[in-house]
């Protein structure tokens, strides 16, 4: 096992240079999933496996590795990219990676499971939840740790037998849980696609020596008493449910968290968490954005992300500025669902909780933080889904347009078919480039990763789009600069 110490543990600003993050390469278990399971699993449709690995994804985790772990991929990349075997990928094969700022979970789940103690609990909760028979149990329990790994992430046995179901939005490593200044908060899942997800979770942040240091700030949402005596037709109420996913909660300046309050996040775990983060003073200030609960937006990641301190990409049909807003505006006047009357801004400061402050409008909240939090003194920048045309703003944010990975102030990436959105950057002086020609020209020593600036990395998306997640969602920040 590698050796961790002295790894901090620290994340206060959603575009400070990142150095260290949790993610997991698409693994066997979606490439197994059938029609009729797709969206019970939260997926749009069936993926194309190899596609989304060698097309899109291998593609992420070489930019991650450039830009924070270079040594690992400097030279290397015409090499890596004609291994048929896609060892480089793999956790626990010779040819892995092995990196300690970019680190799939997969990687992570192998090293605890050589601890004996940890594998017998761990595989009697997860063949508890799944239901095992207790032989089964038995025969994984003598299982080599990393396939052992590999079996409870894919629900596969050597790629040939089913066990249990895939987890196949493992991918969407955000949503796991978040790491606000030097404390962890973990999920408690909206989906039932995503349970076996927050075991594995709960066992790595408390067992891997990566996060042993941090073990007293791991922070879990305690389940509402009164939830077990409800009525099923009840325990449905957003204020009775109990569920939080990574991709609500954004870190956006040392003593200011905000929480979305969707699909997935209910206002009892966002009320709960406020009070935990409050109590421990981990943030001064928490900012509730409650948003429609669609499947369309899922997380409040999938309306907006931030670019760099000073620049916010967004959806216009929930903002204010939008022209594209106007237009729903008059003609969803007498709807009942008008989507933009279910969008509110609550603001709560430690010590004054009795008395909050709403806040009109997204584009105000995020001014405010570029200005009052982070200091800003340019005019702050919008960068619209669509570029606001009517309805590009709609299609792109579905594929993700408002839900970018910032790897360093302005320099983000983001998904190759929003190309609406893209030419919004392109107009505020964005460089446009893809993610194979960056690495070119990186390989080429003609860019560096340390002196880029204001630079959109497009990522092929045609399968990974169809999974409903961007490239900030495929990432859970474990470190990160100011
Ligand atoms: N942080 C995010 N927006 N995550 C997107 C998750 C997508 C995933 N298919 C789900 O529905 O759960």
């Amino acid at each position: 096992m590698n050796s961790f110490h002295n790894n901090p543990i620290h994340v206060s600003s959603e575009t400070g240079k990142l150095r260290r993050l949790l993610i997991h390469s698409p693994d066997r278990g979606l490439g197994k999933v059938i029609p009729s399971k797709a969206q019970d699993w939260l997926f749009e449709d069936i993926v194309h496996l190899d596609t989304m690995r060698r097309k899109e994804y291998d593609y992420y985790v070489k930019l991650l590795l450039y830009f924070l772990d270079p040594e690992k991929v400097r030279g290397r990349i015409r090499q890596i990219d004609s291994d048929a075997t896609r060892g480089f990928y793999i956790p626990g094969t010779p040819g892995y990676f092995d990196s300690d700022k970019v680190v799939d979970m997969q990687k992570l789940l192998g090293e605890i499971l050589l601890d004996s103690g940890v594998r017998t609990k761990l595989t009697a909760a997860i063949c508890g939840i799944e239901r095992t028979s207790f032989h089964l149990q038995e025969e994984l329990n003598t299982c080599d740790a990393h396939e052992l790994a590999s079996v409870f992430i894919s629900g596969y046995y050597s790629d040939k037998k089913m066990l249990f179901a895939p987890l196949p939005n493992l991918i969407f490593m955000r949503d796991i849980g978040i790491v606000i200044n030097d404390h962890i908060l973990l999920n408690k899942p909206a989906k039932n696609a995503r349970t076996r997800e927050t075991i594995l979770a709960q066992f790595i942040f408390f067992y891997h020596p990566m996060f042993a240091h941090a073990r007293e700030n791991i922070i879990e949402i305690p389940e509402n008493e009164r939830h077990f005596l409800l009525a099923d037709d009840e325990k449905a109420s957003d204020l009775n449910r109990c569920t939080l996913e990574g991709g609500d909660v954004m870190m956006v300046a040392p003593h200011h968290l905000m929480i979305g309050c969707s699909e997935r996040t209910s206002l009892y775990a966002a009320q709960q968490v406020m009070q935990i983060l409050f109590d421990k003073e981990v943030v001064t200030k928490i900012t509730i954005v409650k948003i429609p609960k669609k499947r369309d937006y899922m997380h409040i990641d999938t309306i907006f992300t931030q670019v760099k301190k000073d620049t916010w990409v967004l959806l216009g049909s929930l903002a204010r500025l939008g022209d594209e807003s106007r237009q729903k505006d008059l003609l969803h006047f007498f709807s009942p669902q008008n989507t933009a009357a279910e969008f509110r801004i609550i603001q709560f400061e430690k010590g004054r909780e009795q008395s909050p402050r709403e806040i009109d409008n997204l584009e105000d909240l995020l001014t405010e933080i570029s200005v009052h939090d982070l200091g800003v003194t340019s005019p702050v920048q919008f960068i619209y889904s669509g570029d606001n045309e009517f309805p590009f703003g709609e299609r792109e944010q579905w594929t993700d347009s408002c839900n970018l990975l910032a790897l360093q102030e302005g320099v983000v990436i983001g998904y190759d078919r929003n190309d609406r959105t893209i030419n919004a950057f392109r107009k505020k002086g964005f460089r446009i480039i893809s993610a194979a020609d960056l690495l070119d020209e990186f390989e080429l020593g003609t860019l560096s990763p340390d002196t880029l600036t204001d630079t959109f990395i497009t990522l092929p998306s045609a399968e990974l789009s169809r999974a409903r997640g961007g490239s900030h969602c495929m990432s859970m920040p474990i470190l990160r600069d100011l």
